[in-house]
């Protein structure tokens, strides 16, 4: 049996209840059977992919809270701190009431490749809890936030372990998280990011993971000699990543006329109106229907359906595994030219299969959404030099490396006989950068 196999089979085996993160091992281990074959023997003495797939460590605690009746709650929180090769583990928490250790895993696991590619000096790692922030007062938030960081504060520090956002994990939540960290290590230190620009966040952390993807599906036309201009884009999600990459395909040229929750989906062939949209997802915090009483032109359905609308371009924001074979046969047939990937691993390794089989130009998650992790590096280094940047620095260097990452994706592509192939190119580029930092530093 191929190394690579043994390796998939053991995780499978020792991993047994946890599906997404079998998906993620599997969907890189085996676009990087090309490099691991060449190398297999030394790989295999090293143990090499053992200690790939293997977190450094992962922390499962209490989190106890009172709600506002005086009802006390018990949830889970987790971090895993998953590899630290190339600097202190960096990846966001998740708040949402479907975590499990299998889903953060998976999570840090496609981390650790995609915070290599940013080139910053950042390691992998995730965490959250299956809390569901929805429907809960600010001062509910407030009390399981302070008790997840009593627990988190023992494990994470501006030079080890820096979380972030990520769903159900917005400004507010960094703030009471900064908040009680600072009350207990007694430390002002840049220990999380998307932090509020008053106490040391960085312009443009909020647009940057849908900015980047948009930067990104710009390269990627570019260079295949299309353009974001005049394209009509379906769009998933209607959080962060949607709202940020609705507001930058507008500002290239194109027309996004869908966005969704967990409820419903929006069709708007006028194009979406991103200041409504903000309104309504960011400051209000209500549903999607909300949107379509404002705006005349938008249609509301209720459940799954953004992807059968026509479109050119495909950008799904939201979740894992929510575009799957029948949506990219939709894609497909509707005459899709491109997808990017703006949520991690929002698609399945069939529909991934099946749009790349189609001649679909295919941005993999770890390298269009990028952004967000490259700018919270850029955050980190403010806090560090003790200084802010205007916007429009921190926007042109994120600009400057989506671009980076989309020509180090296509170069590795090309390079082992994978031209276009850009998920095979993301995987070889983010892996030859933490092996050999691994390899450097030992048996460790
Ligand atoms: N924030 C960031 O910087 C980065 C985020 N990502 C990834 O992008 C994706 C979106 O994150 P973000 O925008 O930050 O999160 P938000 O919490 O801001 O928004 C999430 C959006 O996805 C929808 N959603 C969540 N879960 C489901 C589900 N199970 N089924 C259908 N819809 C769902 C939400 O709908 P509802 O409100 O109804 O729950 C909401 O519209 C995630 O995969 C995240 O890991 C990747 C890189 C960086
Ligand atoms: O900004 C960060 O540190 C993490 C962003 C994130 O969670 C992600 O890239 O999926």
């Amino acid at each position: 049996m191929s190394y690579v196999d043994e390796v998939i089979d053991l995780i499978v085996r020792e991993n047994p209840d946890e599906p997404e993160f079998h998906q993620a091992v599997k969907e890189v281990l085996e676009s990087l059977r090309v490099v691991i074959e060449a190398n297999e023997e030394q790989y295999r003495k090293d143990a090499l992919l053992e200690r790939l797939v293997n977190p450094e460590r992962q922390f499962k605690f209490r989190v106890p809270w009172v709600d506002d009746s005086g009802q006390v709650h018990v949830n889970t929180g987790y971090r895993v701190q998953f590899n630290g090769a190339i600097g202190p583990y960096k990846g966001g928490l998740r708040f949402h009431p479907s975590v499990n250790v299998g889903i953060i895993k998976f999570l840090g696991f496609e981390q650790i490749f995609k915070n290599s590619l940013t080139g910053l000096p950042i390691g992998g790692g995730k965490g959250g809890s299956n809390f569901d922030p929805k429907g809960k007062s600010d001062r509910e938030i407030m009390a399981f936030c302070q008790s997840f960081m009593t627990e988190l504060s023992k494990y994470i520090g501006a030079d080890t372990d820096v979380p972030a956002g990520d769903i159900g994990v917005g400004g507010r939540e960094i703030g009471y998280l900064f908040g009680q960290y600072k009350r207990i290590k007694g430390l002002y230190e840049g220990v999380l990011t998307g932090k509020g620009l008053s106490f040391g966040g960085s312009l443009a952390r909020t647009e940057a993971t849908g900015y980047g993807l948009l930067y990104f599906a710009n390269a990627m036309l570019k260079a295949n000699d299309e353009t974001l201009e005049g394209k009509t884009a379906i769009v998933s999600g209607s959080g962060n990543v949607a709202i940020y990459a609705i507001e930058k395909a507008i500002q290239l040229g194109a027309k996004p006329v869908s966005c969704s929750d967990s409820t419903g989906w929006i069709y708007d062939p006028e194009g979406i109106d991103v200041e409504l949209l903000k309104e309504i997802k960011e400051v209000k915090r209500e549903r999607l229907t909300a949107y379509a009483e404002a705006r005349p032109s938008a249609e509301y359905h209720d459940g799954k359906g953004v992807w059968t609308v026509k479109a050119d371009l495909a950008f799904p924001c939201a979740t894992q595994n929510e575009l799957q074979l029948e949506d990219a046969k939709a894609l497909v047939e509707n005459g899709v030219i491109a997808v990017a990937e703006g949520a991690n691993m929002p698609t399945t390794i069939e529909a991934t299969e099946y749009l790349q089989e189609n001649g679909v130009l295919f941005a993999p998650g770890k390298a269009s959404n990028a952004g967000g992790v490259a700018t919270s590096a850029l955050e980190m280094s403010q806090n560090s030099q003790r200084l802010s940047w205007t916007f429009e620095e921190v926007d042109a260097k994120l600009q400057g490396i989506m671009e980076n990452i989309f020509l180090n994706v296509d170069a590795a592509a090309k390079e082992y006989g994978f031209d276009k192939n850009y998920v095979v190119g993301a995987n070889i580029a983010g892996f030859k950068k933490v092996i050999e930092a691994m390899n450097a530093q030992g048996i460790v």
